[in-house]
């Protein structure tokens, strides 16, 4: 068996009362083996450090990770490490071993004060307020921003080269390279995103890779493995185009493009359109979506006309807007 690749880096957690880990923020992560002990780098995180509980019940304390990549995660902080590996563009989605994970972490109450634990969370938001309120600055309300295992990806990651219009959209371990935009109503979720420029306006589910020069339209949806019993992981090639309220539940190729409201899932009855038979009063071969799933220069449109879902050739891919993509 060939070595597990490895990642390494220290990292600041949040641990609860109970000695759960809430999150791990890593500035900084190096691929590779490890230093010796006596060799490692030390990150300083000075005063951010602290072995007493504060008032939302948390401690901050330096952990030093090592992940072994090919293997299933063993705990949070290992989790957090390879999270972050693929927002900081080290790994890219679909390489890492994730088998594990959503058992790993732990579910959170984020806020604008950090990440609380759900059990007592009332009583804790009181005590931050009592301690704010001793301040003599102005103090915000406890802002919940979500309860989920995974946060935000731009409070630990920020990418260079890209705009995300909100940040709830994008969860840590999405993989956005540079020169994408995330407008407000796409979703890019962790192990999936963009390997080159690209407007994202609809959802990238887990496990989905959209490639360059390629645009998801607003509201359309790339369907997932997590949940819902779909098995094949899909993906977009470059220069392809899912229209606004489109979907698909199979992997389009290069320079591919499926008409606004359009959804081709794997089983959908697909005609080939075929300009000569059609002239020549021949039929259409029909095909399942999944046989067209993954090649090139594909118009997918409904006919108005006849009601039929077709497949057209194209023989080019589109442009993106480039005065939108010079983040
Ligand atoms: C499918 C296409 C690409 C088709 O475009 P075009 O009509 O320009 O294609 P074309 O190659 O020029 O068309 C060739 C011929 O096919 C015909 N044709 C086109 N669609 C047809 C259909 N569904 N049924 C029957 N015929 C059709 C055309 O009229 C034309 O006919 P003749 O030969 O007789 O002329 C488009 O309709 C589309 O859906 N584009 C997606 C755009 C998009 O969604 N962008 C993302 C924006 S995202 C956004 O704005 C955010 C908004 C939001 O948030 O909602
Ligand atoms: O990148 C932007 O900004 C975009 N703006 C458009 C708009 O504001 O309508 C939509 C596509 C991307
Ligand atoms: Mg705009």
């Amino acid at each position: 068996m060939t070595e597990s690749r490895k990642a390494w880096g220290w990292g600041l957690a949040s641990v609860d009362a109970a000695g759960n880990t809430l999150d791990v923020w890593y500035p900084q992560l190096e691929l590779g083996e490890a230093p010796a002990d006596d060799k490692r780098p030390n990150h300083d995180f000075g005063a951010l450090v602290h072995d007493q509980a504060d008032a939302r019940g948390v401690r901050r304390v330096p952990v030093f990770t090592v992940s072994a990549l090919d293997e299933p995660i063993v705990d949070a902080a290992d989790a957090y490490l390879r999270l972050h590996l693929m927002s900081m563009r080290l790994a890219k989605p679909n390489t890492l071993n994730l088998d594990g994970i959503f058992g790993k972490l732990n579910n959170v109450v984020w806020t604008n004060y950090g990440p609380f634990a759900v059990e007592d969370f009332a009583l804790r938001k009181l005590d931050v307020l009592k301690a704010a309120a001793g301040s003599p600055l102005p103090t915000a309300d406890v802002n919940v921003l979500s309860v989920d295992k995974f946060p935000r990806m731009i409070d630990y990651v920020v990418p260079s080269g890209v705009r995300i219009g909100d940040a709830d959209r994008v969860r840590l371990g999405a993989h956005l390279a540079e020169g994408t935009t995330v407008m407000h109503a796409g979703f890019v979720n962790f192990n999936a995103g963009t390997l080159g420029t690209s407007m994202v306006e609809g959802r990238v589910s887990q496990g989905v890779v959209v490639g360059n020069g390629s645009d998801i339209g607003g509201g359309a949806s790339i369907m997932g493995t997590l949940s819902g019993g779909g098995k094949l992981r899909n993906s977009i090639g470059e220069h392809s185009l899912l229209g606004a309220n489109a979907g698909i539940g199979i992997s389009l190729g290069d320079n591919c493009v499926v008409e606004a409201g359009l959804y081709v899932t794997a089983g959908t009855k697909v005609t080939i359109y075929d300009k000569a038979k059609v002239a020549a009063g021949q039929p259409l071969d029909v095909v399942k979506g999944a046989e067209l799933s993954g090649k090139d220069n594909i118009m997918f449109i409904r006919n108005s006309v006849s009601g039929a879902i077709e497949a057209r050739s194209r023989k080019k891919g589109i442009e993106l807007n480039a005065a939108l993509h010079k983040n």
